[in-house]
C-alpha cells in the first residue's frame, strides 16, 4: 500500500488520515509529522498512526503531503530539505497549502521532482470531499493517478490546469464555510421564529443533506430544483424576494471574488 506521509496535523491534515483510515488505508502505511507535541500524540491515538519529525516522516514514504499553512510551508520545505529524498521509491510531493504555486516547491527540491498541487475541502472527514488536482512541471500522468487514488478514497476528484486552483479554492477549498454560514443563519432564523433550537437544527441539517441529494442525484440544476420549490404567490417566492433584496447574489459574487484573490495573494507572499 502507499506510504502516506502527512506534514501538519491541523484540521485538514487530520480530515485526510480520518478519510483515509476509514476509507481502510492501513495505519502502517500513515504517519504524522505534527511540531505540536499534545496534537502529535492526540492524531496517533486517535488513528493509531505514527507521529514522528518532518524527516523521519518524510524518509521512505512514497507521498509526502504538506498540510500545512502556507505561511509555514518555506519551513518544511527546510526540512525536507535535510532528508535524502529517495528516487526509487518515486516519491511525491503533494501540496495542499492554498495559493502557493508548484513552481515554488520545485524550486526547492532536487531537479526534476515530482510535486502536485491539490485544492481539498474538510468533508472528506467523512467521505465526502472534493478535490481539484494539477500537476507540477515535473508531475506525469502516473503521479496524477496516485494522487486520484488517495484523494478518491476520501470523496470525489477533478483534474484543472493549475492556473485554476485559485478559482478552485473560493469554489469548494472554502465552500464548506459558506453552506455552514447558510445552515447557522436559518438555525438562528428558526429559533427566532419560535423553535427550539434542537428541533430548527434538526429541520435545517436534513434540508441540507436532502437538498444536496437532490443536485447530486435528480440529473436537474439547481435553478430548476428551486423553481419546483418556488410556488407562484407562495412563501418561498416571499423569501427569495427578500434573499434577494439583501444583495445575495451580488454577495456570493464578491465573497468569492474575494477568496480567489487572496488565494492569489498567499501564493504571491515573498519568501
Ligand atoms: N481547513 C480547510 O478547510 C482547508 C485547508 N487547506 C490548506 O491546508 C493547509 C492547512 O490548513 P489547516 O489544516 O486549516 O491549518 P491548521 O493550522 O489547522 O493546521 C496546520 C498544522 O500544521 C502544523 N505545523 C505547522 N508547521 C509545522 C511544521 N514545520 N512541522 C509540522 N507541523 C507543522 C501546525 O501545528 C498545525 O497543527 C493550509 O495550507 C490551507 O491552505 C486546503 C483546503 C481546505
Ligand atoms: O481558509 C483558507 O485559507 C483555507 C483554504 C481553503 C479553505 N481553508
Amino acid at each position: 500500500m502507499t506510504r502516506i506521509a502527512v506534514i501538519g496535523g491541523g484540521r485538514i491534515g487530520e480530515a485526510l488520515i480520518a478519510g483515509l483510515a476509514k476509507a481502510g488505508h492501513a495505519a502502517k502505511d500513515l504517519v504524522v509529522a505534527e511540531q505540536y507535541p499534545p496534537r502529535a500524540q492526540e492524531l496517533a491515538g486517535r488513528y493509531g498512526i505514527r507521529a514522528t519529525t518532518v524527516a523521519d516522516a518524510a524518509d521512505g514514504a512514497h507521498v509526502v503531503v504538506i498540510a500545512v499553512k502556507p505561511a509555514d510551508v518555506d519551513a518544511v520545505m527546510v526540512e525536507l530539505g535535510k532528508v535524502d529524498l529517495d528516487g526509487d521509491l518515486e516519491q511525491l510531493i503533494v501540496s495542499l497549502a492554498a495559493g502557493i504555486p508548484t513552481a515554488r516547491f520545485e524550486s526547492k527540491l532536487p531537479a526534476g521532482f515530482p510535486v502536485v498541487r491539490v485544492m481539498p475541502n474538510t468533508p472528506m472527514l467523512v467521505g465526502e470531499g472534493v478535490s481539484a488536482i494539477a500537476a507540477g512541471r515535473y508531475a506525469t500522468a502516473e503521479h496524477l493517478d496516485t494522487v486520484r487514488g488517495i484523494l478518491g478514497a476520501v470523496g470525489q476528484v477533478v483534474t484543472v490546469p493549475e492556473a485554476q486552483l485559485d478559482a478552485v479554492t473560493a469554489v469548494s477549498g472554502s465552500g464548506p464555510a459558506y453552506v455552514f454560514l447558510v445552515a447557522e443563519a436559518m438555525i438562528e432564523s428558526g429559533v427566532g421564529l419560535g423553535l427550539t433550537r434542537a428541533t430548527a437544527t434538526e429541520l435545517v441539517v436534513q434540508t441540507l443533506v436532502g437538498s444536496s441529494a437532490m443536485l447530486a442525484e435528480s440529473g436537474s440544476t439547481a435553478n430548476e430544483l428551486r423553481a419546483d420549490v418556488t410556488s407562484p404567490g407562495g412563501t418561498t417566492a416571499a423569501a427569495i424576494r427578500e434573499l434577494e433584496r439583501g444583495g445575495l447574489r451580488t454577495a456570493f459574487n464578491e465573497a468569492l471574488l474575494a477568496a480567489r484573490d487572496r488565494s492569489a495573494a498567499l501564493g504571491a507572499a515573498p519568501e
